[in-house]
């Protein structure tokens, strides 16, 4: 028997009349009444059954490598992490502990309060997570919960497989580019080679169970039965009004009307959305007093933080919970009680479009599959040759690569930050440029809370929120926003009074931490604070271009249509860009530099800022500005270098100066 192999109970912790002083042998403190009360749903669970048998195979697999299949909602990922950790302290942590990656933060982070409620223990000591914005481990923790991404970042950052007896990568048919990224560098590293007997547990959807078997050439498997019956009753509807918000709104009210049992799921593209369903759902709920207590609203994004649990609790009252979500709970997140799904049939990605080389929000309709794919959360989706391409091509004008195509030493640098490459490109060039205070600030808000959470909903939030608006553009007004913020003393009601999504500002603040804590690690060099000081202003344009010159718009005509640099593809500002509820000037910047662009709305560039053409020709690397699409625009800039190097050959003007400041990171 596997518990005989590895010196285990039958169990961690026996029932309570079995004996009233077992200890949790983790922690050596006795187990909490609570322990037990969970231990019977665990015992409940589809999994459970297949406990010896997984412990077994992860003892004796020949390869290391245990393949783990079930349905949503067997247990896989609450039970798995639990059982390796018995597995490493049967060894006694003497080669190594445990890491489980997850494809999104935000389950990460929920399964490590889930797990570490189930084992007794305490969160940040024994079990923890690390995700981006927050490490809460310590030198105690024997189980950690990973984004996949991080993870991956840390076995580049080390160049080996990184510290661990037994790795979980959850979630495989997820096909996340770092779970089978990190796949791939484990087959090809082969376990048996790597000191310290390390196992790895691969966990999957059926749907990928053949090809992850023929990829790690048939390691053992452990099937887990799944539980019939369990499904949500999807509604479908033809007709339905224009505003998704408001049809959803409505579907669930009917329901609620009817009275028909069970929680109900709610999906819609993006958090936006989401928010404006939640604060509706929440004011019309008022108005089923005769059905009951009115539901509880509960929105599911990976703004909410430990708030997510919310989703698993009981409600006391017996109100029926309304999770309303998007993408995120097609993999993630198993709620047993969910009975109803209305489902918009649409999605928001962020996806990467190599043509116009940019990361844009795409709506686009989910397909049938997709739809029955979010009742059992499996699909996946792989990069395109293409897009990986481009993605080299883009690291190469960002100086990241060396002439081998391998990471040059700034590309290593780069890739300790956990932020897209040209975000950290320009947070390295704020070291160049005296701003790094300023640029900390904004990569931290660019990350965890990009622009305004929603359009402000009265005149007098509008009022608030332009308030914060700065003169020079959107990227100045996230920092004043964050500046204000933390003058606030971090104030909830501070920022619901503008708007302005709290929990995802404490993000930032936390981010902003970690970054500053890295870049001191890393002995790079850091500024004083100088934000609104004219000298601070262009050195934060010269750090923004210096990451961003990829991302560049040219109104040509004052029109307000901006054409892409890169490709002949015209956009707009996003309505909510500073330059748009400006009374005047009447006339937009003409050449902006913008974060994301988003083809979905209106082909709309969001979180943009003006800039001036010389910097560009300055800071982007000549071979980059030679190699744009030909255009009124790219002759434009090669003349003006031209011009600008003509008048600059022997002469020490500011400019030259500044040339040869840039050249330092190209
Ligand atoms: N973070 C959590 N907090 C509370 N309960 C949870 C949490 N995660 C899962 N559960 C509950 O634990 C049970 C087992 O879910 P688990 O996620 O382990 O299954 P799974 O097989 O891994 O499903 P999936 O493939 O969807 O992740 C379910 O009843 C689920 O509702």
């Amino acid at each position: 028997m596997a518990s005989q192999v590895l010196g285990l109970e039958e169990e961690t912790g026996p029932n309570p009349g079995e004996s009233e002083l077992a200890v949790n042998p983790f922690d050596g403190l006795p187990f909490s009444s609570r322990y037990y009360e969970l231990l019977e749903q665990r015992r409940s669970l589809p999994i459970w059954a297949a406990r010896f048998i997984f412990l077994e195979q992860l003892e004796s697999s020949p390869s290391g490598v245990v393949l783990v299949s079930g349905e949503p909602g067997s247990g896989k990922s609450t039970q798995i992490p639990q059982w390796c950790a018995e597995f490493v302290l049967a060894r006694g942590f003497q080669k190594g502990r445990v890491t489980v990656t997850q494809p999104y933060p935000l389950a990460a982070l929920s399964l490590a309060l889930q797990v570490a409620d189930e084992m007794d223990l305490t969160l940040g000591h024994e079990v923890g997570y690390s995700i981006p914005q927050e490490d809460c481990t310590g030198p105690d923790t024997l189980l950690r919960f990973c984004w996949d991404r991080l993870l991956l970042q840390e076995v580049a950052s080390t160049r080996g497989t990184g510290a661990w007896g037994v790795l979980v990568l959850d979630e495989a048919q997820e096909r996340s580019v770092a779970s089978d990224l990190l796949q791939g560098l484990l087959r090809d590293a082969r376990l048996g080679n790597l000191p310290g007997d390390p196992r790895v547990v691969v966990v999957t959807d059926p749907a990928l169970e053949p090809k992850l078997q023929a990829f790690w050439g048939n390691p053992p498997i452990v099937h887990v039965l799944g539980e019939t019956g369990r499904c949500p009753t999807p509604v479908y509807r033809d007709t339905v009004p224009t505003d998704r918000v408001e049809a959803a709104c409505q579907a669930v009210l009917e329901l609620c009307r009817k009275e028909a049992p069970g929680d109900v799921l709610v999906y819609l593209p993006s958090e936006e959305e989401i928010s404006l369903c939640c604060e509706s759902l929440s004011r019309d709920g008022g108005s089923l007093e005769d059905q009951g207590p009115p539901p509880r609203v509960l929105p599911l994004h990976p703004g909410c933080g430990q708030a997510v649990q919310a989703v698993y609790e009981d409600v006391e009252s017996g109100a029926r919970k309304v999770v309303v979500t998007h993408w995120l709970a097609d993999f993630s997140f198993s709620l047993p009680s969910i009975r109803h799904v209305i489902d918009s049939g649409l999605e928001l990605r962020s996806v990467y479009n190599p043509q116009i080389r940019a990361e844009s929000q795409v709506l686009r309709p989910i397909s049938k599959c997709q739809a029955e794919a979010r009742r059992l959360r499996a699909t996946g989706i792989l990069p395109a040759p293409e897009a990986l391409m481009q993605a080299l091509e883009d690291l190469d004008y960002l100086a990241a690569l060396d002439d081998n195509g391998d990471l040059s030493d700034l590309g290593v640098i780069l890739s300790e930050f956990p932020l897209a490459p040209d975000l950290a490109k320009a947070l390295l060039a704020s070291c160049e440029f005296d701003c790094v205070d300023e640029m900390l600030t904004l990569a931290a808000m660019l990350t965890a809370a990009p622009g305004f959470t929603r359009p402000p909903l009265c005149a007098e939030e509008a009022a608030l929120r332009r308030a914060l608006e700065h003169v020079d553009g959107d990227h100045s007004s996230l920092i004043q926003v964050y500046e204000a913020f933390i003058q606030s003393g971090a104030d909830k009601v501070w920022c619901q009074a503008r708007g302005l999504n709290w929990a995802a500002l404490c993000q930032a603040h936390k981010l902003r931490g970690e970054l500053l804590e890295l870049m001191q690690r890393i002995e790079l060099p850091l500024s004083q604070p100088a934000f609104g000081s004219e000298q601070n202003r262009r050195d934060l344009q010269k750090a923004l271009v210096s990451g961003y010159f990829l991302k560049v718009a040219r109104d040509t005509d004052g029109t307000g249509n901006y054409l892409l640099l890169t490709h002949k593809h015209v956009a707009q500002l996003s309505p909510y860009c500073c330059y748009r509820s400006r009374r005047a000037p009447a006339r937009p910047p003409p050449w902006v530099l913008y974060h994301s662009f988003s083809i979905s709305k209106d082909n709309c560039l969001s979180i943009v800022s003006e800039i001036q053409p010389q910097m560009l020709v300055e800071l982007a690397p000549p071979y980059f500005l030679s190699n744009l699409p030909p255009s009124e625009s790219r002759d434009f800039l090669n003349q003006l270098r031209e011009e600008m190097a003509d008048s600059s050959t022997g002469s020490e003007s500011p400019s030259t100066q500044e040339l040869g400041d840039a050249c330092v990171l190209q």
